[in-house]
């Protein structure tokens, strides 16, 4: 393999590069791009970045010592518009084309966006980009706040908000916010600490529609009501970025499908992050970005699937005062307890938070910290470590 070419220069993308490097390969490394921005990190745009906190030399990913080693070229704010798997080509959207042997696909996903055209003060927020928007359009004074979605955007963004003095409402269509992930008692937890926060949460209803022609000035729901508003923060999820890949051979259905190892059907093309389907799921983890790479690279270098891989699933979020931790795989119908601290009576963490498992046929299949970092630690590597053992019970050969 001569020429290696990484589509998309994210968390995932910039994995794969130190990936290659790192496992030997020494030829043609090319990075593409749609940002202008070299990689940097997600996370701190909804909490920190946003709140002022952090500023945007705290969010590079990597310098100008690493980039040199890494000895790629970064081909940076143009998209990639097409794969020709048989010409083997990554085509560029300002016409240029790159030949390549194999390629890592790190486009990541989109922020889905309301249906019709947006008066000024709508936002979503996904890159750097609208970050400094929205900072840009809340440092304007006091305002009413419509965050529409009570997800992590949502329930991240409203507590920067909120910390920022704005007056806040979330609308949820979902009768609790983070259900899917957490499961409804605990998703009752983040409700608790909206309250707690002094945002008003609104759930089970939808958006009908937006009111102002210039600037926003309300939200419609679905239920009648109307919400005056002077910004509107958007964070109903994202949508995974594979319209470029639309003329390619690749199976594509709510992202690249790959089997365990990340590979695609086609063995000199794998797929990373967000926008990977990786053995059915698509995980939308900071932490599955960071580790796919390593498994992606060596099948791509292997040219089959060599080795594969199912992290236990972790992801955090800082919700008002609160950091939420929560590792394993999270099945309507498992059961829930708490079993270290407490949730008060107003639905919230206690003072030194609390720890819970969640349990399916009499095994912990994933457990969920709040405020409670070691304990929580701790919880996550006995599951990581029965996992493994699961795992590797199933590899085995049968006794005879
Ligand atoms: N801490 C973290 O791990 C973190 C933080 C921020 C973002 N992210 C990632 O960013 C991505 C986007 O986050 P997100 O919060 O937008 O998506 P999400 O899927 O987490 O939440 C979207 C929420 O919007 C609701 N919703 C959808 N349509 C709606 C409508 N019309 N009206 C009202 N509610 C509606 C859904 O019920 C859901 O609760 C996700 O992939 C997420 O994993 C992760």
């Amino acid at each position: 393999m001569r020429t290696v070419t990484i589509v998309g220069a994210s968390l995932a993308g910039l994995h794969a590069a130190r990936e290659l490097r790192a496992q030997g390969f020494d030829g043609r490394l090319v990075i593409v791009g749609e940002e202008p921005h070299h990689p940097y990190d997600r996370p701190p745009l909804s909490k920190d970045f946003l709140t002022g906190r952090a500023d945007e030399s705290r969010l590079a990913l990597t310098d100008a010592d690493e980039t040199a080693g890494l000895d790629a070229e970064w081909l940076l704010g143009v998209r990639a518009r097409g794969l020709d798997t048989r010409g083997r080509t990554v085509v560029l959207d300002d016409g240029r084309t790159v030949s390549t042997d194999g390629v890592v696909i790190a486009t990541g996903a989109a922020a889905r966006r309301l249906p019709g055209d947006s008066p000024a003060g709508i936002h979503t927020l996904r890159t750097l980009d609208d970050a400094r928007a929205l900072r840009a359009d809340l440092s304007r004074g006091p305002r009413r706040v419509v965050v529409i979605g009570g997800g992590f955007i949502g329930a991240e963004t409203a507590s920067s908000c909120a910390r920022l003095g704005h007056e806040v409402t979330v609308v949820e269509a979902a009768p609790l916010p983070l259900v899917p992930q957490l499961g409804a008692p605990m998703a009752a937890v983040c409700a608790a600490l909206h309250r707690r926060g002094g945002v008003e949460l609104v759930t089970g209803t939808g958006v009908a529609g937006l009111r102002g022609t210039t600037a926003v000035t309300g939200v419609d729901l679905t239920d009648g009501r109307a919400l005056p508003a002077d910004l509107v923060i958007v964070g109903i999820g994202a949508v995974p970025n594979t319209a470029w890949l639309a003329g390619s051979t690749l199976a594509l259905h709510d992202g690249v499908l790959c089997d365990d190892g990340c590979v695609t059907a086609l063995p000199q093309v794998v797929a990373v992050g967000d926008v990977a389907r990786v053995g059915g799921a698509r995980t939308e983890h900071w932490t599955s970005a960071t580790e796919q790479p390593r498994v992606a690279v060596t099948n791509l270098l292997a040219g089959h699937t060599r080795t594969t891989a199912r992290p236990l699933p972790y992801f955090w979020s800082d919700q008002y005062d609160s950091r939420i931790q929560f590792a394993g795989r999270y099945r309507e119908g498992d059961t829930v307890q708490v079993t270290e601290g407490e949730i008060t009576d107003d639905g919230a963490p206690g003072e030194s938070g609390f720890l819970a498992r969640y349990e399916r046929d009499g095994r912990t299949v994933a457990v969920l910290g709040v405020d409670r970092p070691r304990a929580f630690m701790r919880a996550r590597r006995e599951l990581q470590r029965a996992e493994g053992e699961r795992g590797e019970r199933a590899a085995a050969p049968a006794a005879l």
